[in-house]
């Protein structure tokens, strides 16, 4: 079969149309059933991989349900005849399975701390990325002992890395979550948003003498960090007045060393990739600047090598012991069979508070994509899911009340350390609060609670009558709603490193299924021309007039009320 030519979508494969069937005979049943069925369900349907226990008991399968999700992962076929294992082999062999924009999709290259060779158009990449390593890891060290001075000779206190996407939302996310490790007197800051408003109030604080500017951008061209470091190089020099003091103070993380230099940061001050790592699959490059000089290279190392781990676990382990692959077929067997829309990612950790901010853009600029790789429309399934959350127990006092009573069915993944790093507080064990917390919502939102239960409660605290029969359909409980459990034994690097690669790869194995290609990110782009086309307009005499109604209406309504200064 020529290589361009699609093959059947997953809706046609046989197990597809038996997964079907299975989820006509299951919605008749109950967690709870399944649960008294059995009393080996959690032995049967858990994993364990290093410090990480993964319990998918609590979810509407059996193991037939299992069974039929690893054939269909075995019978899904891309266009180049390639199954679910066969494409991770493709991936981790270099092959340019990013077909839209003819690339390699190598983030796991760079957590590859073996001389293992990893080639693309057979160069071996890995020495490579090695030496960017090395040169990420020398100038963490000069910073972080202070032999990096600024313009007036002042040791760095204050790191701002610009940048958006992909190279702002993993550091985000990794250098909250591990706070602990960082090194006092040293603060990482981030500025994104477009909005004057972030730089601002970012550097508002901060002295320009003992300031560093990480210009994260893997293009160089993205307007929002463009704009941002050229207003955070007006702001530095109105403090240090002569531009060859920028040279200290501005360093670039970037594949395009032509417009970086241009910018007027000088190449040994950027620090390479390369175009096989995308935006959001980018932290383990040297994106992780930011990571690495907080917490330490040393701990970044070990964040890398949790990544490797989990990436040699998917690699090497069959489908039915593979935790992404089991991860990310559960996760379909919702969206595709259960008309579940979104999923909540719940972490019980304050330090994982933007674990699903962070995988809001891993998962949906990764999955939110309606051709498959060949180009043929996808009008007969559903594609990556809506990812939300927030830390437990902040949730359960929002949200929770529609994931426990709502019309809509959501899957949740509870994600938790069983050892805090914050111990003796005071009076109260704050962590066995939290997980007892954790383990009551995914209790509940398996068991739900009876109407004769609700009914025994009530009676208990003295309702009776009418009064009882008016609140009982309040005090019900469905239950029956999917949980994931993910208990580690504590946030260090070597963990988050696992925990990040584990949600990567659950990306990977959902979008091999659907056959779409899970590396690009076409649908960025209209946004981003429509906004170039408009803002010379914002600017321009006179009202507008080419667009819409609606469009032309608020632009002209802006232009009349906007006061630039
Ligand atoms: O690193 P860059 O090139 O500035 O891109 C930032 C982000 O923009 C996107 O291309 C689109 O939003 C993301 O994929 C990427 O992470």
């Amino acid at each position: 079969m020529p290589a361009t030519q699609d093959r059947p979508h997953a809706t046609q494969l046989p197990s597809w149309k038996k997964l079907s069937d299975q989820q006509k005979q299951l919605s008749s049943k109950h967690l709870r059933d399944l649960f008294a069925a059995d009393p080996k369900r959690f032995e049967k349907f858990h994993l364990q991989f290093h410090d990480l226990l993964f319990d998918f008991s609590k979810n509407i399968v059996t193991e037939e349900t299992l069974t039929t999700l690893f054939a269909l992962a075995r019978e899904a076929k891309d266009f180049k005849d390639y199954e679910v294992e066969e494409a991770r082999d493709a991936m981790f062999s270099g092959e340019k399975i990013n077909t839209t924009e003819d690339r390699a999709v190598l983030h796991i290259a760079l957590r590859n701390l073996t001389d293992r060779p990893i080639n693309v158009d057979g160069v071996n990449q890995t020495p490579e990325v090695h030496k960017v390593l090395k040169q990420m890891e020398r100038w963490t060290e000069q910073i972080r002992s202070g032999e990096w001075k600024g313009y007036t000779g002042k040791t760095i206190t204050d790191v701002v890395n610009i940048g958006i996407g992909g190279s702002d939302l993993g550091p985000v996310m990794v250098t909250e979550a591990l706070k602990s490790y960082a090194k006092e007197g040293l603060r990482v800051h981030f500025v994104s948003n477009i909005d004057g408003t972030h730089l601002v109030e970012a550097v508002k604080h901060l002295n320009a003498e003992t300031t560093v500017f990480i210009i994260a951008s893997k293009t160089f061209t993205t307007q929002e960090t463009i704009t941002n470091a050229k207003s955070a190089r007006t702001w530095f020099l109105s403090f240090a007045k002569d531009q060859s003091h920028v040279a200290k103070h501005f360093v670039a993380l970037s594949t395009n060393t032509e417009e970086v230099t241009k910018f007027g940061i000088a190449e040994e001050n950027m620090f390479g990739f390369w175009d096989w790592v995308g935006g959001r699959y980018s932290l383990w490059s040297a994106i992780g600047l930011s990571i690495a000089v907080y917490v330490g290279f040393d701990k970044f190392r070990e964040l890398l090598q949790g990544a490797h781990d989990m990436d040699e676990h998917f690699r090497t382990t069959p489908l039915e012991k593979n935790l992404p692959a089991v991860l990310g077929l559960i996760g379909l067997w919702y969206n595709n069979f259960w008309d579940a829309q979104t999923v909540a990612i719940l972490p019980y950790d304050q330090y994982l508070s933007r674990f699903a901010a962070y995988f809001q853009q891993g998962d949906m600029e990764s999955n939110g994509k309606s051709v498959t790789k060949a180009g043929d429309k996808i009008n007969d399934f559903s594609t990556g899911p809506i990812i939300w959350g927030e830390p437990g127990t902040n949730g359960q006092h929002a949200f929770y009340q529609l994931i426990h009573q709502g019309t809509k069915l959501i899957p949740a993944d509870f994600i938790a350390p069983i050892n805090s790093q914050n111990k003796d507080l005071g009076e109260d064990d704050h962590h066995t609060i939290l997980l007892s917390n954790f383990f009551a919502q995914t209790e509940a939102l398996m068991k739900g609670k009876t109407e004769e239960e609700a009914r025994a409660e009530l009676q208990k605290s003295g309702l009776s009558g009418e009064k009882l029969e008016k609140l009982l359909p309040h005090k019900v409980f469905a239950g029956n709603k999917p949980t994931n459990s993910i208990l580690f034994q504590k946030l260090e690097p070597r963990t988050l490193g696992r925990l990040i690669a584990l949600y990567e790869h659950k990306i990977f194995v959902q979008g091999a299924v659907w056959n779409i290609n899970s590396f690009d990110q076409w649908g960025v782009e209209l946004g981003k021309q429509l906004a170039k086309n408009i803002l010379p307009e914002l600017t321009s005499n006179g009202d507008i007039s080419t667009h819409d109604s609606s469009t032309n209406g608020l632009i002209n309504y802006f232009k009349a009320h906007y006061h630039r200064a």
